[in-house]
């Protein structure tokens, strides 16, 4: 039976403070009292199977045991869930994403088999072609990846050199990967895991190029496990993080597969080789936009993760006087460390409050495009864009922040802090590269600006533009509701400066395309204050629709938080927003004082408000962050299990050092 410790004194007096009721706010968050139970079932099934435990922290094995072990984890896990499923309900994806880390503790070599193999048969396969292939995939009779990213491109798509080129006479495609440059490079768990991908591919039929379009490749023999002949397949190599993820590279040579196998959702090709246009060739885009969105989710909870972490270590920490003669206080009690770990807390809530309108409005479209109505994707398309660069983008810069709020037991791999910061950083290239999403919201807006400009009615995310060129700009006062519309003011401006230089540019002859590429800083930071814009705005509608239904303590409660962010951001952007809106200087002295008065509301509810992220000691895998606060003891028990802790002197004293200080004696 595992051993109950004492839960620190600190962290019970923290609890004590709460003002709201923790569990209220953990349902809320979870999206209903059911989700918490079933998440919560499914981690207490998984804590108590014994092969799950490991016996050695991940971190001292091989890159190649590290891998073995997730392997066999990740068996371990689908066999639970597959049992759990079985005898209740299916379980919801986020509760799996949430339960995957308790268990990996990095990235799951499936990870790109659920996020994306299946969602793709999903999203562009014809029903026969779903009835084929999904329930294969959803069983994991056969394991998947999508295989997009080659080595010499990642961004530009179009430009994708791996080459589908159509046979009529025995109706199958020959899959070629022309040059190095062409290989498959990234995918993940392709290396060494899966047996089918998702191969994004140049159509070529009797000579002419129809772009890129998906299909599935079988590429390792079901029974053998050996590359099919004409693959060559394997792993990259070490990364910055995603340790186990098993990214892979893949080239083809001459390898044929059957045109059932191309994904004709979208367009088609026929027998003859006739090739029938989709309703819109982006279309073949779809898997991007919906990790995108879910991109959005992924960086509140790793954000809380890191949140729970740093203010859980930061009651428990205690360090300096703040008076002679007195005690040392709890780091958190620095108004500097509530500066640093407040705002990741209502971070997380912006971005969770963000994705549950960001989703139905996908779900929405996706509905639409079932009856050809294709009116909503380039606004979807937009806002998936920024919001995907921008979340992914503040975790990271969150979760290191938390780092730094731990001082040096932060730099610990023991914390956690450098594994999250691993999977959170690599949001911010992979999907769609940062800089590279914004300049397609980019595109959107000087769209809409233009249309704003001849008077048309625009989409709702960006309607604020015809506001704003229809009215003065609104007295300043310092409620939300007003600086939100602030920060759309300080969008607009942005936009509308971006679309002059473009302008500009032309009219001095450039290029339309030089044009923007000379704008292109002004593009991506007008892209910056519309996601800005679009994160406030939806974080607060988003609380006032759910302070009505919750008890009034949670409601002041989660109103503090959104106003922390709002002003966080006002005080953060203050240079934009006196350019662009009619704020003054003695209103940002205001809130420089609102924001100090809205750190001390929160501190009594800081612990409160990361407990209620629930996130299991399992899953936070940090000696910093665990539960019941017990730091140091985790740290030296942690350290202890150090290989080099286990023989009292180390092999390398006798045949290295031990003759090197001899010499030196001499
Ligand atoms: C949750 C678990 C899973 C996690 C998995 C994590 C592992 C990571 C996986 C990956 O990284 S998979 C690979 C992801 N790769 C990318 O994201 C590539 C990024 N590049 C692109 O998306 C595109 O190349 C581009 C940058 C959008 C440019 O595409 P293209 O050159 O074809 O377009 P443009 O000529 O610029 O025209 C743009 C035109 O098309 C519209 N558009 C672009 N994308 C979409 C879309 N997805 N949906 C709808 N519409 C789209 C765009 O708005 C432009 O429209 P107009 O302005 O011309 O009207
Ligand atoms: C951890 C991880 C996992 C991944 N998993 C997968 C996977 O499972 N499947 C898959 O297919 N891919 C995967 N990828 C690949 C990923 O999608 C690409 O790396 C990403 O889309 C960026 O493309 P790139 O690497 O070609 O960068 P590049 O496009 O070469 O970017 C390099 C620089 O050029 C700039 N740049 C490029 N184009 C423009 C432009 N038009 N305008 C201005 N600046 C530009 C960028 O901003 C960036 O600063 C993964 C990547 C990582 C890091």
């Amino acid at each position: 039976m595992a051993t109950v410790h004492k839960i620190n004194e600190d962290l019970v007096k923290e609890r004590q403070k709460c003002t709201f009721n923790v569990q209220e706010l953990t349902y809320l968050l979870d999206g209903g009292e059911e989700v918490t139970k079933e998440r919560r079932e499914f981690e207490n099934i998984l804590r108590n199977v014994k092969e799950l435990q490991d016996e050695v922290p991940e971190v001292y094995l091989s890159h190649k045991e590290r891998y073995e072990n997730a392997v066999r984890k990740t068996c371990i896990l689908q066999n639970v869930r597959n049992d759990f499923e079985k005898k209740r309900e299916v379980l919801s994806p986020r509760n799996i994403f949430r339960a995957g880390y308790a268990v990996i503790k990095d990235v799951s070599p499936f990870f790109l088999h659920n996020g994306m193999f299946v969602p793709t048969i999903i999203g562009q396969g014809t029903p026969e072609q779903q009835a084929e292939w999904l329930p294969k995939a959803k069983a994991m009779a056969i394991i998947g990846t999508y295989a997009q990213t080659e080595l010499g491109h990642g961004t530009f798509i179009r430009g994708l050199e791996t080459t589908a080129t159509y046979d009529a006479k025995t109706e199958e495609f020959i899959l070629n990967s022309p040059k190095v440059t062409s290989y498959k490079w990234w995918p993940g768990g392709l290396g060494t895991t899966v047996n089918h991908c998702i191969t994004v591919a140049q159509l070529y039929i009797n000579g002419k190029k129809y772009g890129i379009h998906p299909f599935i490749v079988q590429i390792r023999d079901l029974e053998t496990h050996k590359p099919l002949p004409g693959i060559k397949v394997g792993e990259i190599g070490p990364k910055m993080g995603f340790a186990t993820a098993n990214n892979g590279f893949l080239g083809f040579q001459n390898f044929r597969i059957p045109r059932k196998n191309m994904l004709m959702k979208n367009a088609q090709v026929l027998k003859d080789g006739t090739f029938v246009k989709g309703m819109n060739e982006k279309l073949t885009y779809g898997t991007m936009v919906m990790v995108r969105v879910n991109i959005v989710s992924d960086s509140a909870f790793h954000t809380a993760m890191a949140a729970t972490i740093a203010v859980r270590y930061a009651a428990v920490r205690h360090q300096s006087q703040l008076k002679a003669k007195e005690p040392e206080v709890q780091i958190i009690d620095y108004l500097t460390q509530q500066h640093k770990l407040f705002i990741a807390i209502a971070t997380s809530h912006a971005f969770s409050n963000t994705y549950t309108w960001l989703y139905q409005a996908y779900l929405k479209v996706v509905e639409d495009l079932g009856k050809q109505k294709q009116d909503h994707l380039p606004e979807l398309h937009a806002l998936s864009c920024c919001l995907k660069a921008t979340s992914s983008r503040d975790a990271g810069v969150i979760v290191e922040q938390c780092r730094l709020a731990c001082g040096g037991h932060g730099y610990m791999a023991s914390s956690n802090l450098p594994i999250i910061y691993g999977y959170t950083t690599a949001a911010i290239t992979y999907e769609g590269e940062h800089t590279v999403l914004l300049l397609q919201t980019a595109r959107y807006l000087m769209k809409a600006w233009m249309s704003a400009l001849e008077g048309k009615v625009l989409a709702p995310s960006v309607a604020y533009l015809v506001d704003w060129l229809k009215s003065d700009k609104q007295r300043w006062q310092n409620t939300p509701e007003v600086i939100v519309k602030g920060f759309q003011h300080v969008a607009a401006g942005k936009i509308k400066d971006a679309f002059d230089a473009i302008q500009k540019h032309v009219k001095a002859g450039k290029d339309y395309e030089d044009a923007w590429n000379l704008a292109s800083v002004q593009l991506i930071k007008a892209s910056e204050a519309h996601s800005r814009a679009i994160l406030c705005d939806g974080y607060l509608r988003e609380t006032v629709r759910t302070s009505s239904s919750v008890s009034p303590s949670l409601a002041k409660v989660l109103n503090h938080l959104v106003q922390l962010y709002i002003v966080y951001w006002t005080l953060e952007t203050a240079g934009d927003l006196l350019v662009y809106s009619n704020i003054g200087k003695d209103d940002i002295a205001v809130l420089k004082e609102k924001y100090e008065e809205l750190l001390a509301l929160i501190r009594p509810n800081a612990v409160g408000l990361v407990d209620a992220f629930d996130i299991s000691d399992e899953i936070l895998q940090s000696t910093l962050g665990s539960y019941d606060g017990r730091v140091y003891e985790r740290l030296m028990e942690e350290a202890m299990k150090s290989p080099l802790n286990k023989e009292p002197v180390n092999q390398s004293f006798h045949k290295y050092l031990k003759p090197f200080i001899k010499k030196a004696k001499l």
